[in-house]
């Protein structure tokens, strides 16, 4: 829709252009201008996405009690032993002190009676002639015992996970066995993601000058793939996207415009950012593709992120600039990783390529030069894209994997 170039929407909030920026300066920058998120607690549950803003400690040590790691006998004293009526099951509360000689069945994760000395595996047990007990492994006492003991695994000054770990499902399942209920965390970071243009159509059946839209539904998989947790998604028509308040009421840390980014007849987003005393802090972005990219800051500081409406150039827009913003908000650094690639690229003296990669067994990374940007079809099969930059032929790229997919 921005084929008809249009002198009147070059306008920032300032009044003055605002440079087109590197990868590295972006980063820079975002870091510099987008605040973390306040902390707050939430409970466990809910929690999958955020970041920890302080150090993940136990509130109990785990195990909480001595419990049986398998399945057999709890068993006091040496053997043989004479073997009780009933069995302790996981569950069970407070089972009675084994008396000396004596064994009882036990099942793993219940709690071991007071006086055992160890628990005898099912299948290194045999019941002799009237009904005894015995241990054909002949263990040593005190060795391999099978008994989980009340906090060997952690006590309360353990940490288990350092502030910044962002929470996945082993942090969140990690902190609920410690019994931590609640965390104090930044996020879960949610997106809203805002559709544009009069062309891109979601109905069945595409009209002459219809495009399909590619992008709404699976714009939030990318999306929490890179730390936004909950995404909302709205279609605009350019007229409607011009007119209507979605970017002023979004509620939402991070609103994600997708088209509109260029100059076009029909690119109503510098307009829209002008009148809403928006402050842009990057216009374009020194990339191929996806150059054509915004970041903004509302006066109440909420972070515009618009995209390109090619796909392929959305996509790389959220895992560069998106990706950043959803750092800077949830206060986690990450490092660029760099691989090898199979071939050696130029990128020029221009602006970084970026292209689709997947990682070949010996590791290193091929890439596809030639991918179009009108469809995601050039990331079929692929798991990163490569970003190379610098004039000379480089060996190595930095690597933005896709870690859902
Ligand atoms: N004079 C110039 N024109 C253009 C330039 C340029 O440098 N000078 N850059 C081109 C590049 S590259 C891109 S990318 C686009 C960016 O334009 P916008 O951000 O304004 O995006 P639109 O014009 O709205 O859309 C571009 C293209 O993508 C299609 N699109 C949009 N949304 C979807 C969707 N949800 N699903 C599928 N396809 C979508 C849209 O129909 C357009 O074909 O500007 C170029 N022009
Ligand atoms: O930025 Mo366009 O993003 O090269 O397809």
């Amino acid at each position: 829709m921005n084929s008809v170039p249009s002198p009147t929407v070059d306008v920032n909030a300032g009044g003055h252009r605002v440079a087109e920026l590197t990868i590295a300066d972006m980063r820079r920058v975002v870091s510099e201008r987008i605040a973390p998120l306040r902390p707050q607690p939430v409970p466990t549950h809910a929690a999958m996405g955020a970041a920890l803003a302080e150090p993940l400690r136990p509130q109990s040590v785990f195990p909480p009690a001595d419990t049986s790691a398998m399945d057999g006998f709890a068993v006091s004293g040496p053997g043989p032993w004479h073997v009780l009526d009933g069995a302790v099951t996981a569950g069970s509360e407070r089972p009675r002190p084994l008396a000396d000689g004596t064994a009882t069945v036990i099942a793993t994760g219940a709690l071991v009676p007071p006086m055992t000395s160890f628990v005898l595996r099912r299948e290194n047990a045999r019941q002799l002639w009237g009904g005894r007990l015995v241990d054909v492994a002949g263990r040593r006492p005190g060795i391999g015992n099978d008994i989980r003991r009340r906090g060997e695994n952690w006590t309360l000054d353990c940490v288990l996970a350092r502030a910044g770990t962002v929470v996945g499902p082993a942090v969140m399942s990690a902190a609920l066995t410690a019994e931590r209920t609640t965390l104090t965390v930044r996020g879960p970071l949610r997106a809203q993601v805002v559709i544009t243009g009069d062309e891109i159509s979601t109905a069945d059946g595409l009209r002459p000058g219809q495009t399909r839209d590619s992008l709404g539904p699976v714009l939030p998989t990318w999306l929490r793939d890179i730390g936004y947790a909950q995404t909302a998604t709205e279609y605009r028509s350019d007229r409607e996207f011009r007119d209507d308040s979605i970017v002023a009421s979004a509620d939402a840390p991070v609103i994600f415009v997708v088209g509109g980014t260029g100059h076009g007849a029909s690119d109503h987003l510098r307009s829209v950012l002008h009148r809403l005393g928006a402050e842009i802090i990057a216009d374009r972005i020194l990339c191929r593709p996806a150059g054509s990219q915004l970041l903004a800051l509302l006066p109440d500081g909420r972070v515009i992120v618009g995209i390109p409406g090619n796909p392929l150039a959305a996509v790389t827009a959220i895992m560069t600039t998106g990706r950043a913003v959803a750092h800077s908000l949830l206060g986690i650094s990450v490092a660029p990783v760099r691989g090898r690639l199979t071939a050696a690229v130029r990128s020029g003296t221009g602006p970084a390529r970026i292209y689709p990669a997947v990682q070949r067994a010996d590791g290193a990374w091929d890439i596809d030069p030639c991918t179009r940007t009108a469809h995601l079809a050039g990331l079929i099969n692929r798991t990163a894209l490569a970003v190379v930059e610098g004039s000379g032929p480089s060996p190595t790229a930095e690597i933005i994997r896709f870690h859902a997919m």
